[in-house]
């Protein structure tokens, strides 16, 4: 405790110090506005900061939110479409056989030459296959209708038939699940009717990428992989698929895959819940590529140029899936997500305009408000007090300035004169120099008064006092010692050299005319009395100025307008 007080009244003293040294209250002033300026913006720069922490995460819990929901989606679909493959997988293994599975094999045997044809086992409980003839599938170079496998085939994908047709239809995310065979037939969740459509609908699953991606040597992994049917600037048909292949005894079969059609993507994140609401999510390809946005209706402009497509490149391509974070990018705040389960990107763009509306954006306004209307509150204290400092000092200097000089001849008055005096003397005598006194009084000084009025008089003083000064040196110093008598003190002077700067005091004097009032010209003189102190070897200023006085009477006597040096 003795400690803490004793660090306290250190600091306290050398707080102390600091002001000392800086004599001028105003600088004292200035500095304390200067520190509680400097406190109140670095609290508000603080508390920024903090804010600006909290929009971050909240934007980044935001986008999180939106991710979360979207990987989970389609890692059920993904867990869907594996299972149907590991059912596959089995039905290759351990084929079933029963009635209708033969039934509908024969069928096929009857109908595999035709141009399309479609096999069910129930119409209740099973999806149709659609096939091709046999003439199509020769035609195909990804294409392979083998005799030895191809009534396993489809007995498994009879079974799957089954599967899919239980499969919850109510999803979030609509989706397409479908089996493409390399053997001319296709179960798809979407089935067509028995007609001519079957054809093409065939040709166009396996001329797409996601199929050809999956032959043996571009997909040696055998691993998931997402494709685009992507067109810049239409939305209508375009489709995000993943696919996997369906490999068994070193036999490439087919392709199993999943579509979304951009629209559902889109309805998606139009409809994901995300907490502020504000801002735009968008959904990239692993080129970044736009594939699908939380607005009806993308603004004409694409939301970001080359550049910043570029800049964005460069920071997520390093990411792994599953990374987030975050780039400013001009007014706007980008945060972004790579999914788990799509290699694509996630984005979310939040405008100025955006956050100033949000609960960040206005809690910053009413923080900088409070800040700007604190900073005008001391700027207006500063110069209120300013002000007041500023008068009290000058009212001092006034104070101080009248304590020592006479108001009227602008010469010390008689107690500053005198101490100064004393110093000077003592100076002197330490210094063994010489020290000489002079007292002066205006002759017939009395008679100006009564002839021309006691400001006439005041007039006459000021004059003489202002060629008093001018005579002297720097060193020498004068006083009104009296009504109209003045002191002068000359150090390093002998007695000699003092008398002769009473002499040119004294013709000043006299050698000039006073106009006093219009018309009425007067002149005047003084008389001089001169004391050193070699001459009594006394230094003492009290007795050197009564010296000074005696011989002044003198001059007096001997009829004014002189100097007198001796008794
Ligand atoms: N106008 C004016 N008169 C002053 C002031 N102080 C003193 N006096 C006047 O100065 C006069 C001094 O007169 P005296 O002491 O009789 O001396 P004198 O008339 O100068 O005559 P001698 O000294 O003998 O030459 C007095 O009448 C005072 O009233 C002042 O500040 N202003």
């Amino acid at each position: 405790m003795i400690a803490v007080s004793g660090r306290v009244s250190v600091f306290g003293k050398a707080i102390q110090r600091v002001i000392s040294r800086l004599k001028s209250p105003k600088k004292v002033v200035n500095l304390c506005f200067i520190f509680v300026f400097f406190c109140s913006t670095l609290l508000t720069w603080r508390e920024a900061v903090v804010l600006e922490g909290a929009y971050v995460a909240g934007q980044r819990n935001s986008l999180d939110n939106v991710a979360t929901l979207l990987d989970r989606q389609l890692q059920h679909n993904i867990d869907n479409l594996l299972f149907y493959r590991n059912a596959m997988l089995y039905a290759l293994q351990s084929p079933i056989s029963t009635d209708r599975t033969r039934k509908s094999l024969a069928d096929f045997d009857i109908f595999r030459s035709q141009p399309f044809w479609q096999l069910r086992l129930d119409l209740n409980r099973s999806l149709p296959l659609s096939g091709v003839s046999d003439e199509f599938v020769a035609s195909g170079p990804l294409l392979d209708r083998d005799e030895k496998t191809i009534h396993t085939e489809l007995g498994s994908a009879l079974e799957l038939s089954y599967i899919m047709r239980l499969s919850d239809r109510s999803r979030t995310l609509p989706q397409r699940v479908f089996y493409a065979s390399r053997s001319g037939f296709f179960l798809t969740s979407t089935p067509p009717p028995n007609d001519s459509k079957i054809v093409s609908l065939y040709q166009r699953l396996v001329v797409q990428p996601y199929f050809s991606s999956q032959a043996p040597q571009n997909n040696p992994n055998r691993s998931l992989k997402w494709t685009h049917t992507f067109e810049a600037g239409r939305s209508a048909g375009q489709l995000v698929t993943a696919a996997v292949p369906l490999d068994y005894n070193g036999r490439w079969y087919g392709v199993l895959a999943l579509d979304y059609p951009v629209e559902s993507l889109h309805g998606f994140l139009q409809h994901a819940k995300y907490d502020d609401h504000a801002g735009t999510v968008l959904l990239y390809d692993n080129e970044l590529n736009p594939i699908a946005s939380s607005v009806e209706i993308l603004p004409k402009q694409p939301l970001f140029t080359a550049p910043e497509l570029a800049q964005i490149a460069s920071v997520v391509t390093a990411a792994k899936q599953g990374d987030r974070g975050e780039l400013r990018m001009d007014s706007r705040f980008i945060t972004w997500a790579k999914l788990n389960n799509y290699d694509g990107l996630l984005v979310k763009v939040h405008t100025l305009e955006e956050g100033v509306q949000g609960e960040f954006g206005r809690i910053s306004i009413v923080l900088s408000v409070l800040w700007m209307l604190f900073t005008l509150m001391l700027f207006v204290s500063w110069v209120v007090i300013r002000r007041l400092v500023n008068n009290m000092f000058s009212l001092q200097q006034t104070l101080t300035w009248r304590a020592n000089y006479d108001t009227l001849t602008r010469l010390y008055n008689r107690g500053a004169f005198f101490e100064l005096a004393r110093k000077l003397s003592q100076r002197c005598q330490q210094q063994s120099q010489p020290f000489s006194v002079i007292q002066m009084d205006l002759d017939l000084f009395k008679s100006i008064n009564d002839r021309f009025g006691h400001s006439s008089g005041d007039k006459v003083l000021t004059h003489a006092s202002m060629l008093l000064s001018g005579a002297l040196r720097k060193s020498d110093i004068a006083g009104r010692v009296g009504g109209e008598e003045f002191c002068i003190v000359l150090p390093d002077t002998t007695l000699e050299e003092a008398t002769k700067v009473a002499e040119r005091i004294r013709v000043c004097i006299n050698s000039q005319e006073l106009l006093l009032k219009p018309g009425k010209m007067v002149q005047i003189s003084a008389s001089f009395g001169v004391s050193s102190a070699f001459e009594f070897n006394d230094y003492d200023f009290e007795r050197l100025q009564i010296y000074a006085d005696h011989r002044l009477y003198n001059a007096k006597l001997n009829g004014r307008n002189q100097v007198c040096n001796h008794d």
